[in-house]
């Protein structure tokens, strides 16, 4: 299992798909647009964010049991990231230290039953997509999704810059499995074919140096 992780924005639902096709393998992806907690969420993130966390993560369990069957299916996102999420958002005061204690030891419960075998609890390689800040911004704005606009709630300004300091020293950090980091300023991979061509070489020799292609 390929684990795609990065920023809101980052491009990792394009990755996936490209990645999939060029593999052959299937991707897996979080649906966005009939997720009817998240734009309650960006409303009331107090009072919804607990909620949002335990719907991702039975969402993400449900990934994670079905993408186990192929070295080379594609999650759009990784669990270890949910938690980051919700740790920033517990310490903006959007969580109680007790909603916060019960989703960790729930997390760390429902990973204890995922199926015993090393490589099934964690990806076979995780590929972090990693923009700077400012080309979080000019993703996000083009998306145009519109409840994670700027103009909508100035207060995701900050949200977003914490969110994109956190994720470098969170994937400085990662060592559940082998990791490589995309630079997504450098590769358009989405607009750009050849920047796209590159970023399929660099898994490639990633994957055989796995032995998992
Ligand atoms: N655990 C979480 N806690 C809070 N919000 C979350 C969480 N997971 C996802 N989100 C929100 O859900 C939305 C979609 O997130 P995600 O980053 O997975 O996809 P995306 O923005 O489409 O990324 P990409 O462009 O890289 O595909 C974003 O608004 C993000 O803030």
């Amino acid at each position: 299992m390929i684990v795609l992780s990065g920023t809101i924005g980052a491009g990792k639902t394009s990755l996936t798909q490209m990645l999939a096709e060029h593999l052959g393998s299937k991707p897996f992806y979080e649906s966005v647009d009939d997720n009817e907690i998240l734009p309650l969420f960006y409303k009331d993130p107090k009072k919804y964010a607990f909620l949002l966390q335990i719907y991702f993560l039975n969402k993400r369990l449900d990934e994670i049991k079905s993408a186990f069957a192929n070295d080379t299916d594609v999650l759009d996102r990784s669990i270890f990231e949910d938690s980051l999420l919700f740790h920033l958002n517990a310490d903006l005061g959007r969580a109680t230290e007790t909603e916060v204690t019960i989703y960790d030891s729930l997390l760390k419960n429902m990973m204890e039953e995922l199926p015993n075998e090393p490589h099934q609890k964690a990806p076979d390689l995780l590929i972090h997509i990693q923009v700077s800040f400012e080309t979080m911004l000019e993703r996000i704005k083009k998306r145009g999704r519109s409840f994670e606009q700027i103009e909508n709630d100035p207060s995701l300004y900050d949200y977003y810059k914490t969110l994109n300091q956190r994720y470098v020293k969170w994937f400085d950090a990662y060592d559940q499995s082998p990791k490589i980091s995309i630079n997504g300023d450098e590769y358009n991979f989405v607009e750009d074919t050849k920047a796209a061509d590159k970023v399929m070489t660099i898994v490639d020799h990633e994957l055989h140096a796995l032995s998992l292609k």
